[in-house]
């Protein structure tokens, strides 16, 4: 199977092809709903004691799972109560199929449903939400939010759009679960959208993998799936220089993030690290690295004159560099190299008064790691979701585009994009960051294609802070690297082994 198959994110709209394609190839509607909603009903026993628990069932398809897992339960000697939101005589196809065969009492909507009850079932809307909530819809969900029962969502939470991640209107419902079919969409893994979501499951529902090669996907979330076959494990007849050597260009007075950026490029494998440092600070760099070479750096001689050693194949420039037009010219030599260049934090910001002068200079390859501010200085208020103003980026640019947060978007020219998903909050701190430029450029200096290499290096990135928890800082990041490594390459060597 396609690998990308794997971790295929579908939007609303392609999910409803990909339905279409299965009941096409021989599984019916009915099918697929019984499934979906047996599926909820399986994960709220498996998540809450037996106890009295209230669907809440919308006009569509959404609410048909509602019945169906209502119904499944009842019989498991759960006691249900359920929800309508409109008229019984209103439900359509196989949504009014399932109403019928519900045994229990449908009940007039309303937040006195939720009196006495431990456990919420939102089966309101799903995919088909198309506008903000309103009336008994929008009471509803306030009273399911100021209730704080648990909340099991059929699909996706009422109210977020699953293509986008964002809320529809002014009111969403927060779950603790979330019961998904086939493939996730990028509304479970986009913020704020992942945090409404609570705990994603993802059921088959009896739809088979091979009719996304003619639906198609969104987007991917990133796993290590998608890169593992390329990943540049070392090799016992390898040597240092085949396995790269990464210059990092750093700073004057944030010394601090160039070193970082330096460290997490050599403990994710690069062959040779040099840090360029400018003259005046040179013994504060050389002092505080040992195996990383430091390199000084004088206003005379230039960066060219330095990656005249074209054994340098990867550069990162902007850890600390200081928003300046040294750091411009930096940028500019480096990528006239055409060699692999990550460009970071002020080599971003100090092309905001012309952006279009660094697009024109990127010819090689490119990874630009933007955190929200520094995309709006670079590309401007770009409409739309993350993903969509990624891939925009990216084509703009002719670069491939990180741009960072809990839901970091990678996006390269060619329109492939992944969403990333295990990054925990704690790895919003000081100079992690930096330490993400350092580890894509040591993936780059290892030979791995851009977007794969900025793919691995935000896996490995949020990996690492998992592992550490609370109470991590930049520094514990490169250290923490081998153990992510060790995992990944048993996992790996496991399954290559089956
Ligand atoms: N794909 C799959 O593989 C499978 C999918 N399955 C399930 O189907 C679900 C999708 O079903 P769905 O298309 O019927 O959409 P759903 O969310 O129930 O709502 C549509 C209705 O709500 C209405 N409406 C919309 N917004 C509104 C608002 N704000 N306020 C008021 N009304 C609003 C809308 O009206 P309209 O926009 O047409 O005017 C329409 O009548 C999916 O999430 C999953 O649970 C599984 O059963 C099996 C396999
Ligand atoms: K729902």
């Amino acid at each position: 199977m396609n690998h990308m198959y794997e971790t295929a994110l579908l939007a609303p709209a392609r999910m409803a092809k990909a339905d279409a394609a299965a009941i096409k190839a021989g599984i019916s509607s009915l099918e697929l709903m019984r499934a979906a909603g047996l599926a909820v009903a399986q994960a709220v026993s498996r998540h809450w004691p037996r106890g009295a628990v209230v669907v809440l069932c919308g006009p569509g398809n959404n609410g048909g799972d509602g019945f169906v897992a209502a119904e499944q339960l009842r019989q498991w000697g759960w006691p249900v109560r359920l929800g309508l939101l409109g008229e019984r005589s209103a439900l359509k196809g196989d949504a009014a199929h399932y109403a019928k065969r519900f045994q229990g009492r449908i009940e007039a909507f309303g937040p006195q449903l939720l009196k006495d009850a431990t456990v919420v079932v939102d089966a309101l809307f799903g995919a088909g939400l198309s506008k903000a909530l309103e009336g008994p819809a929008r009471e509803m969900v306030q009273a399911v939010r100021d209730s704080r029962l648990p909340v099991c969502a059929v699909d996706v939470p009422t109210g977020l759009d699953g293509a986008t991640g964002q809320a529809l209107g002014d009111t969403y419902i927060r779950a603790d679960h979330t019961v998904t079919f086939f493939r996730k969409k990028p509304g479970h893994v986009l913020m704020p959208g992942r945090a409404w979501c609570g705990a994603v499951e993802v059921a088959d529902i009896g739809i088979a993998a091979s009719v996304l090669g003619d639906v198609g996907l969104d987007a991917c979330e990133n796993a290590p799936v998608l890169w593992s076959d390329v990943y540049p494990w070392p090799q016992l007849d390898g040597h240092k220089y085949h396995r790269g050597h990464v210059l990092v260009v750093g700073g004057e007075s944030m010394t601090g993030a160039a070193r970082l950026s330096a460290m997490a490029a050599a403990r994710v494998g690069a062959g040779l690290v040099t840090v360029a440092a400018p003259e005046p600070v040179w013994p504060i760099y050389a002092a505080a690295l040992t195996s990383v070479m430091v390199h000084s750096l004088s206003d005379a001689e230039g960066l060219d004159t330095l990656l005249a050693d074209t054994r340098m194949n990867a550069i990162v420039v902007g850890p600390g560099a200081g928003a300046s037009e040294a750091t411009r010219q930096h940028v500019l030599a480096a990528l006239a190299t055409r060699r692999a260049t990550v460009l970071d934090a002020d080599a971003i910001t100090a092309f905001a008064p012309e952006p279009a002068s660094l697009f024109r200079a990127i010819r090689g390859p490119c990874i630009l790691t933007p955190h929200e501010g520094e995309f709006a200085r670079l590309f401007g208020q770009v409409p739309g979701d993350k993903l969509w103003r990624a891939r925009q980026a990216a084509s703009i640019s002719g670069a491939v585009v990180v741009i960072k947060g809990a839901d970091t978007v990678v996006a390269a020219p060619d329109g492939r994009a992944v969403i990333n998903s295990n990054a925990p909050a704690w790895l919003a701190t000081g100079g992690s960051g930096d330490v993400l430029s350092g580890l894509i450029a040591g993936l780059l200096a290892q030979g791995m294609a851009p977007f794969d290499a900025t793919s691995a290096a935000v896996w490995l990135h949020g990996e690492a802070a998992q592992a550490f928890g609370p109470g991590l800082i930049a520094e514990d990041l490169p250290t923490l690297i081998p153990s992510v490594l060790r995992a990944l390459y048993e996992s790996v060597c496991q399954i290559r082994a089956l």
